[in-house]
């Protein structure tokens, strides 16, 4: 297989991916082409030598693996008009909408392609992700092809279709919870005495090695805290009030609202 791609949507998750792509090495910039209706915004990678156009059409007669990135709601008016385009003897398309299954997927492009939902985050652009992958009736030649690509952006697991909304909230709506817990960090390292930028890096790189520290030994989250934490010592004074504040149940409950919030075809 060529390793030829065109990015369909070239928004935020889009050009992230793109970038990843490039900044791995996985892709040549001129192996890329992405498109979006208003083109200018992608300048930065058009400097890269990535190709950049308006046309949908072009970007899969271009291709062999299409990556598709717009919003949910304009799956079906996108697909919908690239029906007569697509071959699937040639193609590969990678979902990576929101809520829209590989069924619908398949009655939107008209044919039996080769279809495998994926879900990356924005830390794609710098090799970070966590993509949960899932396919059904694909080739093992396209499910290895897609594994190291996805591979080469971070790390990968496969999981049955029906989580895939799971997946978005826990795996690309966490980045930003995960943003955000860390600003209430900054915000409270400022009021401790710390300048933002100082209290930025702090914050940022102890979540940095938290996370390590389970990705490495495979720890449970709870087995760490009790290293942290001192009889009688700031850190469980520090844990209880943010529990008695409501911390872990905010959590719980604001990705339970994420999660409802997905449109369920
Ligand atoms: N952002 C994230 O962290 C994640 C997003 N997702 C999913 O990825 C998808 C994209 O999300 P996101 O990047 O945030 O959204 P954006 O709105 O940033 O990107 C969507 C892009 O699609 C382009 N677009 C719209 N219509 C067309 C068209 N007819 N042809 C080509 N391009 C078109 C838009 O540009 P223009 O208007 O110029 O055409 C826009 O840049 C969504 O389905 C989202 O649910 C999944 C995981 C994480
Ligand atoms: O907020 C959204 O709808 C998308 C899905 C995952 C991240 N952003």
């Amino acid at each position: 297989m060529s390793r030829k791609i065109a990015i369909i949507g070239g928004g935020n998750l889009g050009t992230a991916i793109a970038e990843g792509l490039i900044n791995s090495g996985f892709s040549l910039p001129e192996n890329i082409l992405i498109t979006k209706r208003n083109t200018k915004t992608l300048g930065p990678l058009a400097e890269k030598g990535v190709l950049v156009s308006d046309n949908n059409e072009e970007a899969v007669r271009f291709a062999d693996l299409v990556i598709l990135a717009v919003k949910p709601f304009q799956v079906n008016d996108v697909l919908g008009k690239l029906q007569s385009v697509f071959d699937p003897q040639k193609h590969v398309l990678v979902s990576v909408v929101t809520g829209i299954s590989i069924d619908n997927i398949l009655k939107a492009v008209g044919s039996k392609l080769a279809i495998i939902r994926a879900m990356p985050n924005t830390a794609i652009a710098i090799q970070q992700s966590m993509t949960c992958l899932s396919a059904h009736e694909v080739s093992n030649e396209h499910v290895s092809y897609i594994e190291d690509l996805f591979n080469q952006l971070g790390r990968v697991v496969w999981i049955d279709e029906k989580l895939m909304d799971a997946a978005t909230v826990l795996g690309a709506c966490g980045t930003a919870y995960a943003m955000r817990y860390i600003r209430a960090n900054i915000q409270g390292g400022i009021e401790i005495g710390f300048d933002a930028a100082t209290a930025s890096l702090i914050a940022a790189q102890t979540v940095l090695g938290a996370a390590e520290l389970l990705l490495k030994r495979g720890a449970h989250p709870e087995q760490e805290i009790d290293k942290v934490t001192t009889p009688k010592g700031c850190t469980i004074a520090g844990l209880n009030e943010m529990e008695h504040q409501g911390f872990s149940s905010s959590l719980i409950k604001g990705i339970v609202a994420s999660y409802d919030k997905i449109q369920k075809p």
